[in-house]
């Protein structure tokens, strides 16, 4: 046992002057450097105290008056915020502007090099169908792998920060043991009446309170040091893997990305959460709520795990010596039976955790959903169903963190007995074998008196007992850390599940499924194994060949299932000046054919060619017109940076010219400048919004622009304008529309839901549709006669359900306009009125019966 005389250094009074005047020194360091260098300055200046004060007030002033600006109101700050990043001319790493405390800091960030993703792979295979995940050997590998990112160098800042971390643990317990050993020592002299022992020993107390607040204000600074330095590097790893030109965010959000088809085996019961549960729900509940979880978790862990387990080592060698071996073997024997009752009266609390983690999710989107859609919620009134939904989604969340509360009951009563007061039983029982059973003791020969004994006997019993309560509050921490290691693998598994998703998508890895048995022979099966396209990227056209339109189906259900065919093989090659107009009803494909050109979804089988995306390539307008964070400039230049625009030669003034082509030449003026940041989406009408798209669209400067439906909130005049606009700037239109009034800004007429295979019960088999597609085929054949489009039904090719017509003479497309307009009249006349007449047909035929 280490001598507590180590505690008291002698005291002579050299000793005692150097301490003065390491005071004397100290006080002149804190008063030197608690005086601001403008005081001096002001000092030194000669001006009065007075004029220094109200100079330092002006300051404060102007400091709160900086704080209290916040970004989005603040005209320098909105003038320096046009950049949103710089990217460095050099290499592919770009400076981040951030706001901060009413300044911009410059935050350069270099992009995860695509070798690393390459060596990560291995390390992240999918969950299977049904996995267990629990503190198992899984989530060990699971651990490893995220570590992996989380920590990537073992000589980085992180490891700096682990080695500061793990040497602050060990002071603290250093410092535990020599407070121990005090407290002994003071009730000893205060026990023998040694009254200038007893006021050393309270002033080697205060001595040993500052380092030791120190310590454990330090462990807890550098545990949350460590997990954001966690939480950087997993989030920067994160955004690079899903907002790559993989699309990998969109491929997400649709849920290929989850965990692979197949049913849930688990029982519900002790052993963990299962793949399904930890891949479910949305990246954003993933990648903010979850990350951050894991690692809090990760990092309280290592101290939560790494300190007890150190105390106990150290508290057991110390106790061992006092107790000896009997007593030591106690102890082990009182550890082995701790660690087996816990281990029996621990629930699953990986799964609780990942369930709820998934319901905190559920919960968020729902409240996400009516942020972003609370204008249309409003025309509704939908604010009590809406209400409803976020009530049962908050009521499944409470219900299971009320669940896991109660499993928690026994759990805890099990916990508090046995480290409280299983262990202060067991450590009486200890603590009495040296002093009942003086023979077990250290062979120490006692020469003092009773009195002397007895103090010394009070020593040994605080200064053990202090251990031993110390040791209890170890082994609690160590047995809560069981707990929050279960916790960590509930979080693990789901961070893990992230990015074993992203991975896969950014690699294409979907695992095969089975073809379903209900599936009919002649019916594909679509699954995203077995996607088998090519695609060209960098053509000067656009090329579909015998590409079927196949909507992925996402989750473990549709994977199983497989995609849903909406055209069987489509054909389309559109050269530069071929413009092209896309129709047919709703739900038939049109823009599906948009998201395999625009590779959102996969190409099946087949050859897809296209351009690249951008100037003199391709660009796509979308149905919902999307509006950004940023200023007014930015929503023209969508999605380049101001920077980007300025390194291309472009101007505002040509911004100016592209909003007069749009006619939204006013919105500048209106809104305060380029430079104002609004939250756009609110701000403008929907025909605003659209013609915003086409206005990026002129920015841009495509060669071919898939347009969809992105002009239908626009009057037809302006429409106009804006096509030929496009057109005259040598832009080759696809365009996906209702509008037949379009088709005079094309040269080409494709046409979905020609079918005469549509199943039964479709959209696409009502009979009077059948004939007047027909009709329309006739007409796109050149046909002028309705009638023999009707009598040439028969003679049509196989139709894979769609039409492609070339107008190319003035009269063809007039003809068709005019004939289209009046199918449209005729096709809504039937609609509305058949079902009447077929209902009267039946009333007449019934009377007649009766009549016979
Ligand atoms: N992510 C998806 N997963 C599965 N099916 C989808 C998905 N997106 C769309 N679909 C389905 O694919 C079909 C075609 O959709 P698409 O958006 O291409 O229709 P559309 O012809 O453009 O219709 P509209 O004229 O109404 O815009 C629809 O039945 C739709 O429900």
């Amino acid at each position: 046992m280490s001598s507590p005389r180590a505690l008291y250094p002698p005291t002579s009074p050299g000793f005692t002057r150097r301490r003065q005047a390491l005071i004397v020194a100290l006080i002149a360091v804190a008063l030197s450097r608690s005086a601001a260098p403008d005081a001096s300055k002001a000092v030194l200046d000669a001006i009065s105290l007075r004029s220094w004060r109200e100079a330092k007030a002006k300051e404060r002033e102007e400091r709160r008056r900086k704080l209290l600006e916040t970004p989005l109101n603040t005209p320098a700050l909105e003038r320096k915020m046009v950049d949103l990043y710089i990217p460095d001319p050099a290499g592919p790493s770009r400076t981040l502007l951030v706001p901060h405390r009413g300044r911009i800091s410059r935050v350069r960030i270099t992009p995860t090099p695509a070798e690393l993703y390459a060596q990560h792979l291995s390390l992240f295979p999918p969950l299977r169908p049904g996995e267990k995940l629990g503190v198992n050997k899984r989530f060990w590998s699971m651990l490893a792998a995220v570590l992996r990112v989380a920590f990537p160098s073992k000589t980085g800042k992180e490891a700096l920060l682990l080695a500061l971390h793990t040497f602050f643990l060990v002071v603290r317990t250093v410092l535990s043991v020599m407070v121990a050993r005090l407290d002994g020592r003071i009730v000893r002299d205060l026990v023998s009446a040694n009254g200038k022992g007893f006021i050393r020993g309270l002033g080697w107390w205060f001595a040993l309170a500052l380092p030791s607040t120190y310590t454990n204000a330090m462990i807890r600074f550098l545990e949350r040091k460590l997990a954001l330095a966690f939480r950087t590097n997993l989030t920067r790893y994160i955004h690079d893997l899903y907002l790559n030109d993989k699309l990998n965010y969109y491929k997400f959000g649709l849920g290929l990305g989850a965990v692979s088809a197949g049913p849930p085996t688990g029982d519900g019961k002790k052993g963990g959460a299962e793949a399904s549960e930890a891949a479910a729900g949305g990246a954003d509940q993933l990648i903010t709520t979850d990350l951050a979880r894991f690692c809090d978790a990760l990092a309280a862990l290592y101290g939560n795990m790494g300190k007890p387990f150190l105390d106990m080592v150290i508290f057991t060698s110390q106790l061992a010596a006092g107790l000896g071996p009997l007593g030591t073997i106690g102890l082990f024997a009182n550890y082995g039976f701790t660690a087996w009752i816990l281990r029996k009266a621990t629930p699953a609390f990986g799964k609780m955790a990942a369930v709820e983690a998934r319901l905190e999710g559920e919960y968020r989107a729902g409240l996400g959903r009516i942020g972003r859609d609370g204008e249309e919620v409003a025309f509704y009134n939908g604010g009590a169903r809406e209400k409803a939904i976020l009530t049962e989604a908050y009521q499944k969340l409470k219900h299971h963190v009320h669940a896991v509360f109660k499993v928690r009951i026994p759990y805890g009563m099990t916990e508090d007995f046995v480290i409280k007061y299983l262990w202060s039983a067991v450590g009486y029982g200890l603590m009495s074998i040296p002093i009942l059973f003086p023979a077990q003791r250290d062979g120490e020969v006692r020469t003092g008196g009773l009195q002397d004994e007895v103090a010394h006997r009070t020593e040994s019993y605080v200064s053990n007992r202090r251990l031993l309560l110390s040791l209890a509050d170890a082994g609690g921490r160590l047995m809560y850390s069981g707990k929050d290691l279960a916790e960590l693998s509930g979080y693990t598994s789901r961070v893990y599940s992230l990015l074993a998703s992203l991975h896969a998508l950014d690699n294409g890895i979907y695992q095969p499924n089975p073809r379903p048995e209900t599936l009919p022979p002649q019916q594909e099966f679509y699954d995203m194994a077995g996607v088998a396209g090519r695609v060209i990227l960098g053509a000067d056209h656009l090329l579909l060949k015998g590409v079927p339109v196949v909507a992925p189906a996402g989750g473990a259900a549709g994977a199983e299932r497989g995609g849903e065919e909406l055209i069987r093989i489509l054909d389309l090659r559109v050269e530069k000046g071929q413009h092209t107009l896309i129709t047919g009803p709703n739900g038939v494909g049109k823009t599906s054919i948009a998201r395999i050109v625009a590779q959102l979804w996969p190409v099946w089988s087949g050859l897809m060619e296209r351009p690249l995306h951008g100037e003199g390539g391709i660009f796509f307008l979308p149905q919902r017109p999307y509006l950004s964070i940023g200023s007014l400039r930015d929503q023209v230049i969508y999605p380049h940076t101001y920077a980007e625009m300025k390194s291309r030669g472009r101007t505002d003034a040509e911004l100016a010219d592209i909003l007069e082509h749009v006619h939204l030449a006013y919105l500048p003026a209106r809104e305060g400048g380029w430079e104002t940041r609004k939250e756009w989406k609110d701000v403008l009408s929907g025909g605003e919004k659209q013609r915003m798209g086409m206005a990026r669209l002129f920015y841009h400067r495509p060669a071919y622009a898939i347009l969809d439906e992105c002009t239908s909130a626009v009057s037809s005049d302006v429409e106009g304008l804006m096509y030929e606009h496009a057109k005259s700037m040598g832009v080759t239109l696809v365009t996906i529309s209702h509008r037949p009034s379009l088709l005079k800004y094309h040269n080409r007429h494709l046409r979905l839901g020609e079918s005469q295979t549509a199943a039964p019960g479709s959209p696409l088999a009502s009979t009077s549709s059948l004939n007047l597609n027909a009709m329309r085929m006739g007409m796109g054949l050149g046909m002028s006669s309705a009638l023999s489009a009707l009598d040439s039904e028969q003679q049509l090719p196989q139709s894979q359900g769609w039409q492609l017509t070339v107008l190319d003479d003035k009269a063809t497309k007039e003809e068709v306009l005019e004939l289209d307009g009046e199918l449209e009249r005729l096709e809504r006349v039937l609609g509305t009125e058949v079902g009447e007449w077929e209902r009267r047909l039946g009333e007449i035929n019934e009377e007649l019966k009766g009549k016979k």
